[in-house]
């Protein structure tokens, strides 16, 4: 049995896997400019978040109707469930698929039909995260949150993603003010490739609750004093920030440091179909690459439910903790 967890960095369209994206262009007639599945792959090479990003916008034409964000949901819920995850917390970007055609309608309704009966199906509850991409315009956030306004009873939060550099979260300060008298909940990306004080200004102008990677808040001392203070958590992913080059190599990956600093790590998979794993094999690799021990590991499960937007329901939230607290760990399993 693996370790229970929640899932706080996943976005929905980076789990599209390349067998799903070939079914699905075949169902919809979309010609996809590889091949097959093999050569698709091959294609999986990036050498920063731009060039992941091009992948990632090419690949999502694939998806089309409500039913294939319903398929491409339940397959991430199904394998997420195998890896221990309790609880998701699922980002998606609804101006990608507007600008291709779509209306928001066809993408919450379609995620819905998963998320809708995911308990039942996998017992793992799920929240929606609607995100920004920050390389448009900030009218562009406005309208979409506009639009998205028949649909809130099913969104929880808003988050901010997208090419990070030279987007800064000031940008989006309006749109930021507007969900929270709405009552969203409001994460962003942030220190990913972008400066640290990106993570302030995040905190300060957008008031995010939580931070989503964070990883170049080591570069200022006085940040991470204030993160620990604070007590934000920082959604970190492991085997992203390696495919992404953010780190050099795993063995690199400052997560035991950060831990060490008192900060409230998690770690997720955040693109998991581009990024070599879910968020257990990330928790895998972590425990195998980086040596962290088992009090380490309940740590990072038991700081995923802390930090989750689970506040509508704390019962499941202390079930789940009681969970971690009690699991038994086992060789080669996370
Ligand atoms: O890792 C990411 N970073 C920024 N934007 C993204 N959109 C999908 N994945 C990512
Ligand atoms: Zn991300």
């Amino acid at each position: 049995m693996p370790l229970p967890k929640a899932e706080l960095h996943l976005h929905v369209e980076g789990t599209l896997e390349p067998e799903l994206a070939f079914e699905l262009a075949a169902r919809n007639g979309v010609t996809l400019p590889y091949a097959d599945t093999e050569e698709l792959r091959a294609a999986y090479r990036f050498k920063d978040l731009q060039s992941f990003l091009n992948l990632y916008y090419e690949l999502m034409t694939v998806l089309r109707t409500e039913q294939d964000f319903a398929d491409l949901a339940d397959a991430y819920l199904a394998r997420a469930a195998a890896q221990g995850v309790r609880h998701a917390e699922i980002f998606f970007d609804p101006q990608a698929h507007i600008a291709r055609g779509l209306s928001l309608g066809t993408v919450v309704e379609g995620l819905w039909r998963a998320l809708g009966g995911s308990e039942r199906n996998h017992g793992v509850s799920t929240r929606l995260i609607m995100c920004f991409l920050r390389d448009e315009s900030a009218d562009s956030a406005l309208e979409t949150l506009q639009a998205a306004t028949p649909y809130l009873d099913r969104i929880t939060g808003i988050g901010l993603d997208s090419a990070e550099v030279g987007h800064p979260p000031a940008k989006f300060r309006e749109v930021y003010r507007a969900a929270a008298e709405l009552g969203l909940r409001r994460v962003a990306h942030a220190g990913e490739e972008g400066p640290p004080a990106y993570i302030t200004e995040a905190l300060d102008l957008l008031g995010v609750e939580r931070v989503d990677h964070g990883l170049r808040c080591l570069e200022d001392p006085a940040l991470v004093e204030r993160l620990v203070r604070e007590r934000i958590p920082l959604t970190l992913c492991p085997l992203s920030n390696v495919r992404l080059r953010a780190v050099e190599t795993l063995a690199d990956h400052p997560l035991p440091a950060m831990l060490d600093a008192g900060l409230l790590c998690t770690v997720n998979s955040d693109d998991p179909a581009y990024f070599g794993g879910y968020v257990g094999d990330n928790f895998r690799a972590v425990r195998e690459t980086l040596g962290l021990g088992e009090d380490r590991l309940r740590e990072l499960a038991r700081n995923s439910f802390l930090a989750s937007f689970l506040e509508d329901d704390e019962e499941r939230r202390a079930r789940c903790l009681a969970e971690v607290d009690a699991y038994v760990f086992a060789d080669a399993v996370s």
